[in-house]
């Protein structure tokens, strides 16, 4: 990734966009059901399984994606705030009950920061306390560093660019074994790891493989 990756992110990013491509199922798009699905399944596992415990939760590189927490800076207050015309962020979760965990979630976030891996804190101006857990969902590939008890990480690997409408977004082409090296270089110790392939639909991506980590930071990086 470039020096100006961030501002590129900052300028040119959009989020409807990202939705339209990514996230609109049941239209043209609906192979990429298989990505989400994956992810689903491995956080679902991740967190059923009990290992991944306490309060605060930081959710990295969120997007409008309701499915992992939520979202755009503007468009997660405006969802926090119940205010009408948000792009339907619940599109792609519909399912029973869904009204009551929109509600449960809403009371359950405590802050929409902005945020910047690369620098030495991320949140600045803001200083959290320590996270119980760190969630990245397809976004380490998209930044060269995160900091760090639990990183919940699902990455896509070997992905060097991805479409946002008809704008290219770089990857970092990353293979399994280079993100155990970074995680463990971030004083963590992997706990689970399991990578399963998941191609890309070949018009707006190309990575191969899905990766799915916990790993409990043990010192500082
Ligand atoms: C592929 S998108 C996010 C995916 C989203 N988590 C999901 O599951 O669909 C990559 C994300 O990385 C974020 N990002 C890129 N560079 C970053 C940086 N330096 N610091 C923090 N986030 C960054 C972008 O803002 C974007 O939200």
């Amino acid at each position: 990734m470039e020096l100006e990756t961030v501002a590129i992110y900052q300028v040119h990013f959009n989020f409807r966009d990202y939705l339209e491509t990514w996230y609109n199922f049941g239209r043209v798009f609906s192979i990429k059901n298989s990505l989400m699905t994956s992810v689903l399944r491995n956080l679902q596992e991740v967190f059923s399984a009990g290992d991944v415990k306490g309060d605060t939760l930081i959710d990295i590189g969120s997007t409008p994606t309701i499915y992992q927490l939520l979202s755009n800076h503007q468009e997660l207050e405006k969802w926090l705030m119940k205010e009408p015309r948000v792009f339907d962020l619940t599109l792609s979760v519909k399912y029973e009950k869904w009204a009551e965990k929109e509600e449960k979630l809403r009371k359950k976030v405590k802050q929409v920061l902005k945020c910047d891996v690369r620098k030495p804190n991320p949140l600045v101006p803001v200083t959290l306390p320590t996270a119980d857990c760190l969630l990245s969902i397809l976004c380490l590939e998209a930044m060269h560093l995160f900091r760090g008890g639990h990183l919940v990480l699902n990455a896509v690997l070997k992905g060097t660019s991805y479409l946002v409408r008809q704008r290219n977004f770089s990857c970092l082409g990353l293979d399994q074994e280079s993100v155990e090296t970074a995680v463990r270089d971030a004083g963590c110790v992997i706990e689970h790891i399991q990578g399963d392939p998941e191609p890309a639909p070949k018009t707006i991506s190309d990575y191969t493989d899905l990766i799915s980590l916990v790993a409990c930071k043990q010192q500082a990086a």
